[in-house]
């Protein structure tokens, strides 16, 4: 049986991918808003746009932080941004989604969700995402790491030096699949679940123009930093 064993460099890479991660957190209050009440589609609409907007923020600053991502071409880590933009933000909702929420409490904000004004079609893709995500009880380490590897995914539109990303993921994907096998020493195929989340995720970046036109109202605004992000307007 292989012993898996953390280098010290490993150690000190997932150190500093997660602290950049816990820095840059946006207020995780959204979920407590929801609890709090019931807003109106168009509270909801512009809750979303805000959440949103400012998680492209906070994930332009995760992103600095990762090993070389800096040193890459300046037009290919605005294609992985963009590329990974809407991913993260589901990555995120659904850490939000599955965080223990005092018991009771998840049908609330299921409820709140359902009549968000989120158009019926999306709904049970994106909870059955959340659920898939819940359902690993990922750590902040496997979090935080995931999201790098999501960013640093060689095959988006535009990247033109896909071998210098594949170059700074596979450091990620090494370390997570020790971090996994070290985690849960009970499911040997705990990481291939992980990264077929990924999988699911991407199906979820198809939907997700449409799900914010169809939001159920007139006149959908949005800020100028969320039409460079969601392929809207
Ligand atoms: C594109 O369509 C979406 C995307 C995300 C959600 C979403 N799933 C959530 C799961 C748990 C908690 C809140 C959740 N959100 C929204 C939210 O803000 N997501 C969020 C963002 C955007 C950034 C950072 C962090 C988060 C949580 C609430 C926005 C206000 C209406 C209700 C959903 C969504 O719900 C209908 C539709």
């Amino acid at each position: 049986k292989e012993k898996v064993e953390i280098t010290k460099e490993q150690r000190a890479l997932i150190k500093l991918i997660v602290d950049a991660y816990n820095r840059h957190q946006i207020p995780q209050d959204v979920a407590k808003k929801l609890l709090q009440e019931q807003y109106s589609v168009e509270e909801n609409f512009l809750l979303l746009t805000e959440m949103a907007t400012s998680q492209v923020q906070v994930l332009v600053e995760f992103t600095k932080s990762i090993p070389g991502f800096l040193s890459l071409d300046h037009e290919d880590q605005i294609a992985l941004l963009k590329g990974s933009a809407v991913e993260a933000m589901f990555l995120r909702s659904a850490q939000v989604f599955s965080r223990k929420t005092p018991n009771g409490h998840s049908e609330v904000l299921v409820e709140r969700i359902r009549k968000s004004g989120i158009s019926e079609e999306f709904i049970t893709p994106m909870f059955n995402f959340y659920k898939s995500i819940g359902e690993l009880h990922m750590v902040p380490e496997e979090q935080a790491i995931l999201t790098a590897i999501t960013i640093l995914t060689p095959d988006r539109p535009y990247v033109k030096d896909q071998q210098a990303v594949e170059r700074l993921q596979e450091p990620m994907l090494d370390v997570l699949r020790k971090l996994c096998v070290l985690q849960h020493p009970q499911e040997p195929q705990y990481f291939a679940r992980l990264l077929g989340r990924l999988t699911e995720l991407r199906t979820l970046n198809h939907y997700h123009a449409e799900m914010l036109t169809s939001w159920r109202m007139n006149d959908h605004k949005f800020t100028p930093l969320l039409c460079e992000i969601w392929d809207v307007q």
